[in-house]
């Protein structure tokens, strides 16, 4: 290369770090070293294919950043004890299968006895004053429970056979109340509402799963799916796909479910859970996720469900296994995480006793794009799920997630061993949310501030930050700058702590959560009616999932990133940290953060089209600027169109 070649790779490296958003200074020092290290002999290797992403990380490496990364979401278990405080409507009982039962350390688990007990709030106001017990009949749960001591505790439930306001769900209250009435008197007119199948038509009264002298085993025989749907689940009607998933699991066959965040997939497995007989095993990537949704089945939908955890004391693990060793356990859904699933060889044996007495009904891989390393949130014990096809070839099996790109949906099927899956695949596209990118002025949090006080006044929302200082500082400024109500919310609080946090903002006492990428997979909040990032997220991938979080009630929302370049610097800085040596780790983490600043600084481009095209689907840009939600761009586009 000639002396002005080299001076014209080296302007083009230096825009390169502008590009970035890294200072002129520290730029000019490390293009300075990076010569010096390639020498005269090596200077045809000066350019910004060769050696771009060495100085990148030359530059992270050299700039001074005061930050405190949440690299990585928590791991599955982490702070498992603290999660474990599940607070809750739960009291301790007499449960008939476990009273006076002598409780045995179940073999081969001594090593279980230093692992940490949980806790219950029953102090939980929230909870408690919901609990309606004046015409209840208790109904053992196994959802493992703590007390001071290590007993096991089996948690009862009361459950009502008055429509609770929350457990109304789509239908409406005075329709699900009638509906209830119906099934719960002793002499109804089947003719009025029949939901079981001829097969049960012998049965004394039809049976519901809300009301009393219920079995589960009795809603085996149902075939209606939208009845199904209406009297468990509450939903007038499914979404798209749903009831597809439902029937091809049913039927026995593997599926691979492609749905948008909020799509609705846990129903996909939640419905044939409770009409196939058996347990359905659901392996998903967070405890935290796991108690909600267990939560959720047992106290929203009275779905006899539970969790293995290798967090659990080995007396809690040994009332569930206990009960998975019954010949008819009652338990409809057992959630595990990976970790429990590929590291205990004695749950690997419960699973084949299960499956000899034929009850084990399938397995569900929630998250599954967590199989994958190349996705946006690899799980490593994630990789090892493909030994449940290896060991139970005839088990249907169900992967769902929301975010996978095609070569991670094909290794997703490679991993799991289901290359002949049923593929069902709505549109990721969210029709009810509005993208939108603003460059940040020269008071970023002021802007920030004024966004939420003019245009989202009151409205519910998450702030998220690159950094737990980042969602600290922005918590205090939006708290005592705008008298807004917010929390913050890292993987550095204790499990209580984020606990309490996620509690208050669901239930409305704040305003705003602040919070790192550790706030994300499993919140479920339907009135979510913005996101905006404080920084740009490091994916398109983690961006779609972050930004998914809106909206989930179907009604208007706004997803919004307030962008500056030098964010993108900050970016590098945590991916250096983030992936250590490990070169192709930070090359393929900065092709994925270029494709996100690449959205970002985009100004023609529809952005709704953008982010569908990346995970492979057609969108035309017109469906966005005819819709209910327009991209920014698209507004300007019908602006100027005037
Ligand atoms: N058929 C339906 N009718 C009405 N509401 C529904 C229906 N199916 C699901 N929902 C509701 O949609 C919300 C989102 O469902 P769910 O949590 O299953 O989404 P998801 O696809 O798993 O999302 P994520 O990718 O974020 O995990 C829930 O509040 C659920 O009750
Ligand atoms: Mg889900």
């Amino acid at each position: 290369m000639g002396r002005s070649g080299l001076e014209l790779e080296k302007a083009r490296l230096l825009s390169l770090a502008s590009e970035f958003g890294f200072q002129t200074d520290t730029a000019h020092q490390c293009l300075q070293q990076l010569a010096e290290l390639y020498g005269d002999d090596g200077q045809d290797f000066l350019t910004v294919e060769h050696c771009g992403d060495d100085y990148l990380a030359r530059l992270a490496d050299a700039t001074q950043v005061d930050e405190d990364w949440d690299i990585q979401a928590p791991n599955s278990e982490t702070n498992a004890s603290e999660d474990l405080d599940v607070g809750g409507e739960w009291h301790k009982g007499n449960a008939e299968d476990f009273e006076g039962e002598d409780v045995e350390e179940e073999p081969g688990n001594e090593d279980d006895e230093d692992k940490p007990t949980t806790e219950v709030d029953t102090s939980d106001e929230d909870y408690t004053a919901n609990t309606d017990v004046s015409c209840s009949r208790k109904m053992p749960s196994y959802v493992p429970d703590s007390s001071d001591s290590d007993d096991v505790m089996i948690i009862e439930k009361p459950i009502s056979t008055k429509c609770r306001d929350r457990d109304v769900g789509n239908a409406t209250r005075e329709e699900k109340k009638n509906l209830k009435c119906t099934m719960d008197t002793p002499n109804n007119n089947k003719s009025s509402i029949s939901f079981l199948s001829q097969k049960s038509e012998s049965m004394a009264m039809p049976s519901s799963p809300l009301g009393d002298g219920y079995a589960f085993h009795q809603l085996e025989c149902m075939d209606d799916f939208d009845l199904a749907n209406l009297v468990i689940f509450g939903h007038r009607q499914f979404r798209s796909l749903q009831r597809k998933a439902c029937e091809s699991t049913m039927a026995g066959k593997d599926c691979f479910i492609l749905m948008p965040t909020g799509g609705g997939k846990s129903l996909c497995y939640q419905l044939p859970s409770v009409l196939s007989p058996g347990v359905t095993v659901v392996v998903s990537p967070l405890l935290s996720l796991i108690q909600d949704q267990v939560l959720a089945l047992v106290d929203r939908f009275d779905i006899p469900a539970t969790f293995l955890s290798s967090q659990q004391s080995s007396s809690q693990s040994f009332a569930v296994t206990q009960e998975l060793r019954k010949s008819r356990p009652s338990c409809k859904l057992l959630y595990v995480t990976p970790e429990k699933l590929a590291g205990s060889s004695s749950f690997q044996a419960l699973l084949k006793s299960l499956q000899q007495r034929g009850q084990l009904a399938r397995f569900v891989i929630d998250e599954a794009h967590c199989v994958s390393q190349w996705g946006h949130d690899f799980r490593p014990d994630y990789k090892g799920l493909g030994v449940l096809k290896q060991q139970f070839p005839s088990v249907p099996l169900m992967a769902l997630t929301a975010t996978a790109t095609q070569p991670v949906r094909e290794e997703i099927l490679k991993i799991l061993r289901i290359p002949r899956a049923v593929v069902l695949e709505a549109s990721f596209d969210r029709p009810n949310l509005t993208y939108e990118v603003v460059n940040k002025d020269k008071d970023p949090f002021k802007q920030l501030g004024q966004a939420i006080q003019d245009r989202l006044k009151g409205k519910c929302g998450i702030v998220y930050c690159l950094s737990k200082n980042e969602c600290m500082d922005v918590c205090g400024y939006l708290t005592e700058t705008f008298h807004i109500k917010t929390v913050y919310y890292h993987a550095g609080l204790s499990g209580r702590e984020r606990m309490l946090v996620q509690r208050k903002w669901q239930s409305g006492e704040v305003q705003v959560v602040c919070a790192t990428i550790a706030f994300g997979m499993g919140i479920d909040k339907a009135d979510v009616r913005f996101v905006i990032h404080n920084s740009m997220s490091k994916a398109v991938e983690s961006y779609y999932q972050e930004s998914g979080r809106a909206g989930r009630d179907g009604l208007p929302s706004t997803c919004m990133i307030l962008y500056q370049k030098k964010d993108f610097s900050r970016i590098v800085c945590m991916l250096r940290m983030g992936q250590g040596t490990s070169s192709s780790r930070f090359k393929w983490g900065m092709e994925q953060a270029r494709k996100m600043q690449a959205y970002c600084a985009e100004k023609i481009r529809c952005r709704r089209e953008m982010l569908l095209d990346y995970f492979g689907e057609r969108f035309d840009s017109r469906n966005c600027q005819l819709g209910a939600s327009p991209c920014d761009i698209c507004k300007n586009k019908a602006k100027e169109n005037k």
